[in-house]
């Protein structure tokens, strides 16, 4: 791999969270680094901390001035970048700094979470330069983008396959096998799309697991280690086997407020749990800092596509987000009860968590069935050709929605899939999952039945439940709202049982009856 690899230096635009793990990271594989940011502390901040590395192999050389940083890749035979700036009008701002710089045979890896639109647009404005942009997501947080994260790269195939030599280097490796989770996406905004749908997933899965982990202090009145236990016991086994959030979970749950968690070294209240230092709001809907799962969920919507665990989890978001406005709003409401805690025998309370384990599981699924439905619906209609299989093997590790029970019924069926030229739009139509999400039914109810029982939150379990419940209904009650919207609109409706009608097209119905004349 390491003879195939043809850039010596990388040049890093943005010294931010990402940008200056991804400084270290490159560093360490032998790597020259430059950064520039257009912040001259961001650079000198990573400096100072990379004295403390020892690990570092190749030179990690910051500036101030962007023509120097220019400069500095000079010498490479083909200039290679790494873009990691906040997405749209400040990434816009930072390419039109560098705009008359670039020349052509540069690549540009932009490792932000960007619109695939806005990719797209600037690929096809540096295009007539000669200058390869490619929309590269990278998942997995700072945290991996350090040691090793998930890379979904889209663009021009050929510059791809040139820089992915250094990207399976650098990204993340399945455990298993040792292959790296990267691979080449499709052409133009595709790999940042599939970064996007990755982020909706993700909060498919983070609205999930919050509202078991509320199920389980709020109402069984658990305390945190003992939450902390149980989600160190699902992620060892069974369906939630090594999954990523299960296990940041379980140590977000036991980690005590330390001498660090202050940052001046003085909160060290060692019996206190660091999780109750922690509001329960979630701004970066509210503060445009991140667009990817409110993109992910207009784009459902504009696709058609049924993602109801994706779309509620971003909702309880977005409630959470302006705090201040529903403390009022709780005032108002306060007759609405709040989650409250129960009584149960061990045997009860054993048989619920086991219930809970299999729910979330089952929420899980439906997240990723739902992402994976919308990235199959956009490569239809974008003509991308993405594999849905390579998706799964990019996301094997290094990434926020690891996961490697649906992982392991998801890849060998796609492949299958894909062997035989099946093209799979509908992930349920996979008989593994199929029966996952009939088998694990029960559980989604039971829980969500408590759920209601104990008022406790509980919006994308319960939106899952619903989901596999409508997706398996031949009889939906939506027939009563055709009726309804024929006789006030003139909507139309097509008939039971009559061919090219039932099940027919999804589009206007052939009839219409006046149920009360105009
Ligand atoms: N954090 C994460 O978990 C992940 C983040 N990403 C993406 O990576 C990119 C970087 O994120 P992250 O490092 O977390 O964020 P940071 O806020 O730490 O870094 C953002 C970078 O963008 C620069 N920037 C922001 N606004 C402007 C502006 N108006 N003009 C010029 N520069 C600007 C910042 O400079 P300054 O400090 O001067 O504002 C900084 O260099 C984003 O696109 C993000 O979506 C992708 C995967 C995971
Ligand atoms: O990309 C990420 C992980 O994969 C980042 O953590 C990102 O900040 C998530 O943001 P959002 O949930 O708002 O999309």
């Amino acid at each position: 791999m390491a003879n195939r690899q043809k850039f010596r230096r990388i040049g890093i635009v943005g010294a931010g969270s990402m940008g200056s793990m991804m400084a270290l990271a490159f560093s360490e594989l032998g790597l020259d680094v430059s950064i520039w940011d257009v912040k001259a502390d961001n650079v000198d901040r990573l400096l100072d901390n990379a004295k403390n590395v020892k690990s570092l192999k190749g030179s990690l050389d910051g500036f101030h001035k962007l023509e120097d940083f220019i400069r500095s890749l000079d010498k490479s035979p083909r200039r290679l970048f790494l873009f990691s700036i906040t997405h749209g009008p400040p990434a816009d701002s930072v390419l039109n700094q560098l705009r008359d710089q670039l020349k052509s045979g540069d690549i540009i890896l932009d490792g932000g979470n960007e619109n695939y639109r806005n990719t797209e647009r600037r690929q096809n404005e540096l295009k007539s330069k000669g200058v390869a942009w490619i929309g590269m997501g990278v998942s997995g947080g700072y945290q991996a983008a350090r040691h090793g994260p998930s890379l979904s790269p889209g663009g021009e195939e050929g510059i791809i396959n040139d820089v992915l030599p250094l990207l399976q280097k650098y990204s993340a490796k399945e455990s298993k096998t040792g292959r790296p989770c990267v691979a080449y996406i499709g052409p133009r905004g595709s790999g940042h799309y599939v970064k996007m749908v990755h982020n909706g997933i993700e909060n498919g899965m983070l609205s999930t697991l919050c509202e078991a982990w509320g199920l389980l202090h709020q109402c069984l009145g658990l305390e945190y280690d003992e939450i902390g236990k149980i989600f160190e016991n699902w992620n060892a086994t069974g369906e939630l086997k090594n999954t990523y959030l299960v296990e940041i979970g379980s140590q977000i749950c036991e980690q005590k407020r330390g001498p660090e968690s202050d940052q001046k070294g003085k909160g060290n209240r060692r019996q206190c749990h660091m999780l109750d230092e922690v509001l329960d709001k979630v701004v970066q809907d509210d503060d445009d800092t991140e667009g990817t799962l409110y993109w992910s969920v207009m784009e459902a919507a504009e696709r058609h596509i049924a993602a109801p665990t994706i779309a509620t989890g971003h909702f309880l978001r977005v409630a959470s987000g302006n705090r201040a406005q529903r403390v009022k709003v709780a005032t108002n409401l306060r007759n609405v009860p709040r989650p409250r805690q129960v009584k149960l025998s061990e045997n009860d309370k054993a048989r619920f968590i086991e219930s809970l384990r299999l729910a979330v599981y089952a929420s899980f699924l439906c997240s990723y069935c739902q992402g994976l439905e919308l990235i199959a619906r956009a490569s239809t209609d974008e003509d991308w050709h993405v594999n849905l299989e390579t998706c799964i093997q990019i996301w094997r590790a290094g990434c926020i929605i690891r996961a490697d029970h649906i992982a392991d019924i998801l890849e060998p069926a796609l492949t299958n899939a894909a062997e035989r030229h099946i093209h799979v739009m509908n992930v349920k139509l996979i008989d593994e999952v199929a029966a996952a999400l009939a088998h694990n039914y029960q559980n989604l109810k039971e829980v969500v039945l408590r759920a209601g029982e104990w008022d406790a939150y509980a919006p994308s379990l319960s939106a899952s439940l619903e989901y596999v419940k409508y997706e398996a209904g031949t009889s939906l009650p939506t027939q009563f709202m055709e009726a309804e919207m024929d006789l006030f609109g003139a909507h139309g409706y097509d008939k039971p049982k009559v061919k090219g009608e039932d099940p027919g097209k999804p589009q206007k119905g052939a009839h219409h009856f006046e149920w009360k004349p105009a």
